[in-house]
């Protein structure tokens, strides 16, 4: 790689690895990240993007393996790689016995703000996060929600141009979910990258430029939505039929088709696209049977993960194995 590559990433990392014991919980994982898009990644419950997350933003050492965070060295340069990054962990930040204003301004104040620019950095987050009505009230008032969206804006007091989040919207409902996501895309629009991990494959998909799945301690599969998505075959258009007559005619008819005796219905293998959704409906009119219901099923992130992470990790893949 050349020093310009290097110089455009934001995140660069080879080769990280960390044992807690005997037990190796990241196993020698890269990750390259360009500056202003958003990384995520994913992995089942303790595979280890914590500890990513951790070794990242200089809270630990790895073992082994180099990182350079915004142009600085992991190691060599923490103080400089601190200056440059925000983190958002899982356990927030926020003290509840004050006001999210005092919050804010005690940010400031670590970061030695003037009194006036922490006030007028303060307002501004405030009022960016919705929060200026909730400002004079203790943190401990607010909801999950304002909670998380305190604990960004407090991130932001120091202008960071890379911030970590650490599964930045679990336990929050569905509309509060949805305003973070709005929050952190407007973060990337002002040029910040983004860090992020998350157990909601949804959320990878709305928000990620690349994603990469931790599984085993190793990055079993990294890229865009799209082409994680095209790693896992799946793609089918399932029709239902009332009649076993009708359901016969189609399956022989049909001949790539896989059958199910009992539920009457038939999986054709297709990439979703209007053109094989068109063959199949063809066919059946040549044949004149009348399916009495299509559907279309294309892999989703879901498919993709359960497929990556099946096997190396005990119980909990084991379950959603046979949950599918
Ligand atoms: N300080 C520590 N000492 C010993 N083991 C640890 C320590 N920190 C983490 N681990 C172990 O390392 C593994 C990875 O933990 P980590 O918190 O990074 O996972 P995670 O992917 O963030 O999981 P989760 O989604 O549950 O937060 C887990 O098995 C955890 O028990």
């Amino acid at each position: 790689m050349t020093t310009t590559d290097t110089d455009e990433l934001a995140i660069a990392a080879t080769g990280l690895r960390k044992s807690y014991g005997d037990k190796t919980v990241l196993d020698g994982i890269d990750i390259h990240v360009p500056a202003g898009t958003v990384f995520s990644l994913l992995g089942p419950n303790g595979a280890g993007k914590t500890t990513a997350v951790s070794i990242l933003s200089t809270l630990i050492s790895p073992d082994g393996g180099q990182a350079r965070i915004a142009g600085h060295d992991l190691a060599a340069e923490a103080q400089a790689v601190r200056a440059a990054i925000g983190v958002t962990g899982q356990f927030s930040a926020v003290d509840g016995l004050i006001t999210g204003e005092e919050n804010m301004l005690l940010m400031a104040d670590l970061h030695h703000l003037s009194k006036h620019e922490g006030r007028r950095v303060t307002a501004e987050l405030l009022a960016r996060f919705d929060l200026t009505e909730a400002a004079k009230k203790p943190a401990s008032t607010y909801s999950g929600g304002m909670k998380r969206r305190l604990d960004i804006a407090m991130t932001l007091v120091g202008s960071p141009r890379i911030i970590f989040l650490d599964e930045p919207t679990t336990g929050l409902d569905p509309r509060s979910r949805h305003t973070m996501w709005q929050i952190i895309r407007e973060l990337v629009s002002g040029g910040t990258t983004v860090f992020l991990t998350t157990q909601y494959l949804e959320e990878a998909d709305q928000l990620a430029d690349r994603i990469a799945v931790l599984n085993g301690g190793k990055i079993v599969a990294d890229g865009s939505a799209e082409q994680l998505k095209r790693l896992v075959p799946g793609g089918h258009v399932r029709l239902r039929f009332a009649d076993p007559v009708a359901y016969e005619r189609a399956a022989t008819a049909l001949r790539e088709a896989t059958r199910n005796d009992e539920a009457l219905t038939l999986q054709i293998p297709s990439d979703g696209s209007q053109r094989e959704l068109r063959a199949v409906l063809d066919w059946l009119d040549a044949a004149d049977i009348e399916a009495d219901e299509l559907s279309v099923h294309t892999p989703d992130l879901d498919d993709v993960f359960f497929a990556l992470t099946a096997s190396p990790v005990p119980a909990q893949s084991t379950d959603k194995e046979t949950a599918r």
